[in-house]
């Protein structure tokens, strides 16, 4: 294992211990003033407590009901979706409900084979190991993890070249959680392995709603029903955002009013957040402008997209377009991203007779990047 990967899974592993240990300390977090533990303090910690996805939940707690029942580990289960609507959650509740200690670590932590193999042969009967971005594992370890998914045994690799000799380590049963933002990229060898796929959505804004009031009642926001509806309609269906809007709502409604978050101070906050009326922020905007007014509403591949709005491709892609693809403001086609109608309407433009987008054919994103020369 080398020395980052070992200090990330410890790191990643104390946090985890600390949010279950420990019981919520938000009173201690918030006056430290550390948001990261703020946000573990505000996750669901059973599924219960889990606010929508009601199909995923009930899918999931089948599985862990029987595996419960037969006193087995549960089978690998892969959690595919946009940033911040629940998978690192569930990895945990996942764990919580078998009553069994979690690991994690991420697939760019993950480097050598070797990194994975320490990872493995520290488990115990019936670990859940949490692999965040598992896409971004190297190909090594992803072959290794074929094995030790498969028949719970790794062939570990001493030497190189003629002389090298492959020692079987057998691994205790675990259940490897893997997530995902992009379940395409995986091989099918690696997704075919998992006996569970859950693939997370956007939320609706009810659920939001709910999930905003939950949070003010854990931070100990006064919160009215226009309030709580303000910042759920602007938090692009993902919990993350809806909680990190909350947090900067509160701050405004204390500074500058009596502290309740009311429909007026929500709406004010979040209009001097730059979080516009559709939940929009100004990396979606940006992408929007860009795409209409420097290259005329697109076709435009999304490498190119991202160098004019001075963004990492991955961000674009993963966190920028999910949302503008669901909203119906930008299309990926075979030929590149292209601004629908309402992308010129949202930006106050008028849309051109020649718009690219009439008779443009939504693809998935991997298809889009198949025919795209980025
Ligand atoms: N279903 C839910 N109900 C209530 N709160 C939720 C729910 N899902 C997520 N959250 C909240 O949203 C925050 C982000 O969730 P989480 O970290 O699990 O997302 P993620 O999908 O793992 O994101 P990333 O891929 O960026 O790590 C959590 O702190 C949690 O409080």
């Amino acid at each position: 294992m080398t020395e980052r990967s070992r200090r990330t899974t410890e790191a990643d592993y104390d946090a985890a211990e600390t949010d279950y240990v420990e019981s919520r300390a938000l009173v201690t977090a918030e006056a430290e003033g550390d948001e990261r533990a703020v946000e573990a303090a505000l996750r669901p910690r059973s599924l219960d407590e889990v606010i929508g996805q009601e199909r995923v939940r009930e899918q999931l707690s089948l599985v862990l009901e029987a595996a419960r029942g037969r006193n087995r580990a549960p089978d690998h289960v892969l959690l595919s979706g946009p940033p911040g609507l629940g998978k690192t959650t569930l990895a945990m509740i996942i764990a919580a409900e078998m009553s069994s200690p979690l690991r994690l670590t991420s697939g760019p932590a993950i480097t050598h084979a070797g990194d994975l193999a320490a990872i493995l042969s520290g488990m115990n009967d019936g670990d859940v190991l949490f692999v965040d971005e598992i896409h971004r594992m190297s190909r090594p370890a992803e072959e290794m993890l074929y094995m030790a998914m498969e028949d719970f045994r790794v062939d570990v690799v001493i030497g190189k070249g003629p002389g090298a000799t492959a020692i079987p380590l057998e691994i205790p049963p675990f259940t490897l959680v893997g997530a995902t933002t992009r379940a395409g990229l995986l091989p099918s060898p690696l997704r075919d392995r998992f006996g569970f796929t859950a693939h997370l959505e956007f939320y609706e804004p009810a659920d939001l709603d709910l999930i905003v009031r939950r949070s003010a009642g854990l931070l100990g926001v006064t919160l009215t029903d226009g309030g709580a509806g303000e910042i759920a309609s602007r938090s692009r269906g993902t919990p993350r955002i809806a909680n990190r809007l909350l947090r900067r709502v509160r701050d405004y409604a204390q500074v500058r009013a009596d502290g309740t978050v009311t429909l007026e101070i929500a709406h004010r906050a979040l209009d001097l957040y730059e979080v516009d009326q559709s939940g929009l922020d100004r990396l979606d905007r940006a992408v929007l402008d860009v795409l209409c007014r420097r290259f005329g509403g697109g076709p435009v591949g999304v490498s190119t997209l991202a160098v004019a709005v001075g963004e990492e491709r991955e961000t674009v892609e993963e966190v920028a377009e999910p949302f503008l693809v669901r909203s119906g403001l930008l299309a990926r086609t075979p030929r590149g991203r292209v601004a629908t109608p309402a992308a010129w309407q949202h930006l106050g433009l008028a849309v051109p007779s020649t718009a690219a987008f009439s008779g443009a054919q939504g693809v998935s994103a991997a298809e889009a990047d198949l025919f795209t020369d980025d």
